[in-house]
């Protein structure tokens, strides 16, 4: 697979959809909510995170399966999370024929992009990526610069905007 460019998109006020809302869709809107305040999510069942993020307001779960059609064609970015390959499948091609930005979590052949591991702190945001071809390796070293980034490495010469905007 060739390499992919990392893009910064400011999310804030951008419609983001995720289908599904077990562990991998759950691990995503987690890291979503840091970036977007219009989060969608439908599913049947939900994880206990995103219950709880739908009834403190963070977003808005609609206890609903993907229904054909109904994909909101000002979504500009959508996630295919759901467990059913089928569906997530389904949920791509509607996409496709919206032009609406999809990832589906169970096939990177389907991907106009991939979900990064990210870490993060203050401003300063870095995205990990391996190419889609060995998921391990990214987590390995998400959890590698997380670590560097959230104890040891990141020391008081690091200054976020708010830091130098103080100074
Ligand atoms: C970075 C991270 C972000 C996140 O998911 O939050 C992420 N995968 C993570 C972990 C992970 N994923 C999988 C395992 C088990 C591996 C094993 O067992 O060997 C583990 C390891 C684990 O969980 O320990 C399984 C898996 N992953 C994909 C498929 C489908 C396929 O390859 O077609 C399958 C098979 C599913 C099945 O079996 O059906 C596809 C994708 N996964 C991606 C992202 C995209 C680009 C990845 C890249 O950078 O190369 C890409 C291509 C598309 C996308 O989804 O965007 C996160 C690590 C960071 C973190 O954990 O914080
Ligand atoms: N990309 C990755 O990093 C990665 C890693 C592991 C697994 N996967 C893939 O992710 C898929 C999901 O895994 P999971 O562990 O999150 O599953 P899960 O069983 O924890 O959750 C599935 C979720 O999908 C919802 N769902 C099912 N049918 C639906 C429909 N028709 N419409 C809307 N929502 C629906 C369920 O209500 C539930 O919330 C797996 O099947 C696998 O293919 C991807």
């Amino acid at each position: 697979m060739p390499k992919k460019f990392p893009l910064f998109i400011d999310l804030t006020e951008k419609k983001v959809v995720v289908y599904g809302a077990g562990v991998i869709a759950s691990r995503r809107v987690e890291t979503l909510l840091a970036f977007t305040s219009s989060l969608t999510v439908f599913a049947p069942e939900a994880s206990e995170r995103v219950q709880r993020a739908a009834e403190e307001g963070y977003l808005v779960w609609k206890r609903e399966a993907y229904q054909e059609g109904t994909i909101p064609a000002d979504a500009f970015m959508v996630l295919a999370a759901t467990n059913d390959a089928w569906v997530n499948t389904q949920i791509w091609k509607e996409c496709k024929e919206k032009h609406i930005l999809v990832n589906v979590c169970s096939d990177r052949d389907l991907c106009d992009f991939q979900f990064p591991g990210i870490a993060s702190r203050g401003d300063l945001v870095i995205g990990i990526n391996a190419g889609g071809q060995d998921h391990r390796l990214a987590k390995t070293w998400t959890d590698k610069i997380k670590k560097e980034v959230t104890e040891d490495g990141f020391n008081n010469q690091t200054k976020t905007s708010s830091d130098i905007s103080k100074a």
